[in-house]
């Protein structure tokens, strides 16, 4: 099956579901908070009771592969379910993997996340842009051809990001302003939205940066981090209508109980909904 292009689908998904992306994140605290082990069956359970609870009302479910991988080939196995499911019940899954390497290897992470039969096939993926935004080019070839997206950083959440992504190159760009500028060359022309995006963390004073690239802003920081939906005005200025909100411990705190889980997420909607008009 063809999919449409990722920037179009998730366009579609943020209009009618609500600006808000949960992120899957089953931290070993919050295994023990939902009366689970830290073992697999208690990531099998997290996982499937938080895409049983918000795949068929979020717009974008982000399992961070880390929680996954932390319990090797059985927790891959699990992530590969979790996208599975959640992608089924209707949400757009974006892996959170933050890849990046030389191109040749790059090819290999693409077709991991981005080749239609393959088992982790996400509708999109995070990726870091610090071996060279040309080093990406095998996963934004992947993902045009086939409907999905790529996320690059470039101002992250954390407060170390800044020492690399504000450094100031030879030709007086600073790092994320390149990232972001190239972004921009590669959704040049897309309708309504590209499908190349950035991560911009919520919890920066200010971008001090061009966000229009005419693709998707991921600003994780929210809840646990210290911003709120807010900060968004502020921080992303005319893309805020491009902004994809990600939460992932303040809404997952909420559960195991389904219920709980949905009206956490349904807040954060109704909050992004006011700070955005
Ligand atoms: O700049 C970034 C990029 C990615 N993340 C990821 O988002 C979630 C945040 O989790 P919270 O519980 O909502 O703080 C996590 O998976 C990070 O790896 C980020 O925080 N900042």
């Amino acid at each position: 099956m063809t999919l449409a292009p990722f920037g179009a689908r998730l366009r579609q998904a943020l209009d009618t579901r609500g600006q808000l992306c949960v992120g899957i994140d089953p931290h070993a605290s919050l295994l023990a908070s939902w009366g689970l082990g830290d073992d697999i069956a208690g990531l099998e359970t997290f996982s499937r009771t938080v895409v049983e609870a918000l795949a068929d009302r979020v717009a974008v479910l982000k399992p961070q592969a880390a929680f996954f991988e932390r319990f090797g080939s059985k927790g891959v196995a699990v992530l590969e379910k979790t996208v599975e499911e959640a992608r089924a019940a209707g949400a757009l899954v974006l892996m959170d993997a933050k890849r990046g390497d030389i191109g040749s290897t790059m090819a290999a992470y693409a077709e991991a996340f981005l080749a239609p039969g393959s088992p982790l096939f996400s509708d999109a993926v995070t990726v870091s842009p610090y071996l060279g935004f040309g080093s990406l080019r095998p996963a934004l070839d992947l993902a045009r051809e086939h409907g999905c997206g790529v996320f690059a950083l470039a101002l992250t959440s954390n407060p170390e990001g800044g020492e690399v992504q504000r450094a100031v190159g030879a030709d007086g760009e600073p790092v994320a302003a390149a990232v972001l500028r190239q972004l921009a060359a590669e959704n040049a022309g897309a309708e309504p939205l590209g499908s190349f995006g950035a991560v911009v963390g919520a919890t920066l004073a200010d971008a001090g940066v061009d966000l229009a690239i005419n693709g998707p802003l991921l600003a994780p920081g929210i809840g646990a981090q210290g911003a709120t939906m807010a900060d968004l005005p502020r921080v992303f200025g005319a893309s805020v209508r491009n902004v994809v909100p990600s939460v992932s411990r303040d809404v997952l705190k909420h559960g195991p109980s389904v219920a709980a889980l949905r009206e956490a997420a349904a807040r954060f909607v109704d909050e992004a909904a006011a700070a955005v008009k």
